[in-house]
């Protein structure tokens, strides 16, 4: 099997000792997809948790032929990920980003990371120059596509996934936290965290390796943890229930960019595609 190509494929390295990872010193570490790999499409099943089963039969059309995770380097391209990373970097310049370790720039809701709370960004004069017609259309024309690459890896029929909230950009860095929010290193089931949501799926905007060091993602299944490292442009989709808890591993050096699209099979908890708001609101 050639790696990188296979489609299903577990990739069992040497054991590492991590004390960083959840489960203490001896859990086994796998990697999913390394930052030097360049994936077509890799996935992985995983029995669907009972309770994701129950809950994701009340959406016809939404259910997963099999839960589980699917990661690709071939949706967004560099160039995308690049337009994405610079309207994150345009923003957290904007009010400096949070006092602690992650700052979230929310383009449908406006919320923007100051210090220790949030502002408004559409209501800071500079908004009007944070994101052009084609950033729109780039952050659009993403959404769509990764949209279409769950459906198609999950089976599900056309149109029925929808943007869900919160859908944001995030920078990680090695701050100490200084609010909860700040916290983004612990293990969680994101159908917990944000009940909405019945699709994850995050957009890497630069590289693990290079551009940080440590803030790899990590599924925390039973047997092991299995990473994920980001990469410029790599998607990295699951279904987001019990099936995949996971962690993002705490950055240790540099500044870490990625976008979470979510998606919901639930028609109320839609949300819109953002637009080009002029001036405060
Ligand atoms: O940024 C990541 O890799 C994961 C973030 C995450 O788990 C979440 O937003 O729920
Ligand atoms: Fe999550």
């Amino acid at each position: 099997m050639v790696r990188g190509e296979a489609d299903t494929a577990e990739f069992e390295l040497e054991e590492q000792l991590d004390g960083g990872i959840r489960g203490g010193m001896m859990d086994k570490i796998l990697e999913l997809a390394t930052a030097k790999d360049n994936i077509g499409k890799r996935s992985q099943p995983v029995a669907c948790s009972e309770k994701y089963t129950a809950e994701i039969a009340n959406y016809p059309g939404c259910t997963p032929s099999r839960c589980g995770r699917v990661i690709s380097d071939k949706v967004v391209t560099p160039h995308e990920a690049q337009a994405l990373r610079d309207i994150a970097t345009r923003a957290f310049q904007l009010t400096g980003g949070s006092s602690g370790g992650a700052s979230i720039l929310d383009l449908h809701s406006g919320a923007l990371s100051k210090g220790s709370s949030f502002v408004n960004v559409y209501q800071l004069p500079e908004s009007q120059h944070l994101v052009s017609e084609s950033d729109l259309r780039i952050y659009k024309a993403v959404k769509q596509r990764v949209a279409q690459f769950i459906s198609e890896h999950f089976q599900l029929a056309p149109g029925v996934l929808k943007l869900a909230k919160p859908t944001f950009f995030s920078r990680m860095t090695t701050k100490e936290a200084r609010t909860v929010h700040d916290e983004y290193w612990h293990t969680h089931v994101d159908k917990e965290t944000y009940p909405s949501f019945h699709y994850t799926s995050l957009v890497y905007l630069n590289d693990y390796g290079h551009d940080f060091q440590g803030g790899r993602f990590i599924f925390n299944d039973n047997d092991a943890n299995r990473t994920v490292e980001p990469k410029t442009g790599r998607v990295s989709a699951f279904t987001a229930g019990w099936e995949n808890p996971h962690q993002v591993e705490p950055v240790s050096d540099g500044v870490r960019f990625a976008l979470t699209v979510a998606f919901t099979c639930d028609q109320s908890q839609a949300i819109s595609d953002p637009e080009r708001r002029t001036g405060p609101m």
